[in-house]
């Protein structure tokens, strides 16, 4: 990393951006020694709502800060990027089919992993937000030649989260004390929240999971649902929580995760654990501060592969559906 990085969010104008983008500048992602050069995009029609956030960013006097550009135009906005943020995407509107949504998020994610081929950073990793953020990212990353495949990722981070903070619910541990939590498939409700390998303080995960109607009726539903859950309650997506682990996301990308714990991570598959290669599908992850890693030889029971195996077929039937629109 060098000590000025630039910084590309689309969709800067939303809720997700209004909450990420002044932790961004006071240093939470990359850490403090890291200047950053902020770029904000988004539509047209919205960039005046950008200007409005950049006015504040502005007004935040950001020691790091060494530039604050808006932009409408995505090759403006990705020239010469380090670290691109795709946050901004076409929500699920009233009677919009399943097979809308992946055409119109094709289309967005088709052109951006172009522009960003074309004028991004050579060294640019990419976080794909914006749902739905898996086959968001498959698109991109197929549109984008000679941008290696694992700079693309898409957020489960806040999936893993949720999972740390009802396991210690449930235990009483704080976040501090739990380590090695996976969610593994699609950032969906599909998505299959494992904790056999965790740790919580000096107790093991898979102890933890004997108690099979908390974990099958109460931890795997409340962590894949919880999306929903604060849609109902708040009225909105979840927006600071999804900030926050966009955020835990890129620090531990280009600074490392910690010694004997990993984190979830939405990575194209090179054929682990038997996901078919090419899907963007969740899986515990390393980082030294250079690529992700996957985390092998983890041994999955029964419970495990049944659940990750429908959550693949899901990933390969969204896959499959944007092949067929021609996006990938
Ligand atoms: N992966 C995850 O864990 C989570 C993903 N999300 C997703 O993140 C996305 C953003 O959420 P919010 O910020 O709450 O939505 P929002 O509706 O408040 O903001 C979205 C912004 O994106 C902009 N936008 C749309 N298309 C764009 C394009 N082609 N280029 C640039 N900007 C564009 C819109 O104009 C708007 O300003 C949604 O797709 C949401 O479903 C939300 C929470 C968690
Ligand atoms: O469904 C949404 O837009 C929100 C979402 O992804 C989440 O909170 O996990």
């Amino acid at each position: 990393m060098s000590d000025t990085m630039t910084v590309t969010v689309t969709g800067a104008a939303g809720n997700i951006g209004y909450a990420a983008l002044f932790r961004i500048a006071a240093g939470d992602m990359l850490g403090e020694g890291i200047r950053v050069k902020l770029r904000l995009l988004d539509l047209p029609g919205a960039v005046r709502a950008a200007e409005g956030t950049a006015m504040e960013i502005e007004d935040g006097a950001f020691a790091l800060l060494d530039s604050l550009d808006v932009y409408d135009d995505a090759r403006a906005a990705f020239d010469g990027t380090d670290i691109a943020l795709l946050i901004g995407s076409r929500p699920r509107s009233k009677g919009m089919e399943r097979a809308d949504l992946l055409s119109a998020n094709g289309a967005i994610f088709q052109e951006q992993g172009r522009a960003i081929a074309d004028v991004a950073s050579d060294r640019v990793r990419v976080l794909v937000v914006g749902n739905p953020a898996n086959t968001n990212a498959l698109v991109a990353a197929e549109n984008a030649p000679g941008v290696p495949g694992e700079r693309f990722t898409a957020l489960t981070r806040l999936d893993h989260n949720r999972a740390i903070a009802q396991l210690g619910k449930h235990t009483g541990a704080a976040a501090r004390d739990i380590s090695r939590v996976t969610i593994w498939g699609n950032h969906s409700a599909t998505q299959y929240p494992d904790i056999f390998h965790a740790r919580v303080g000096d107790r093991a995960g898979a102890d933890i999971a004997q108690d099979r109607d908390w974990l099958e009726n109460d931890f795997v539903p409340t962590v894949a649902r919880r999306g929903t859950a604060i849609i109902e309650a708040r009225g909105s997506s979840s927006a600071a929580s999804a900030a926050n682990a966009a955020i835990d996301h890129v620090h531990d990308w280009v600074l490392g995760t910690p010694d004997g714990d990993w984190t979830s991570v939405a990575l194209r598959s090179h054929g682990e654990y038997g996901v078919p290669e090419g899907l963007v599908c969740s899986f515990p992850a390393t980082s030294d501060g250079g690529d992700w890693k996957v985390v092998e030889g983890l041994d999955l029971g029964e419970f495990a592969r049944a659940r990750i195996d429908a959550s693949v077929a899901e990933l390969v039937a969204e896959r499959d559906a944007v092949r067929e629109l021609g996006f990938a």
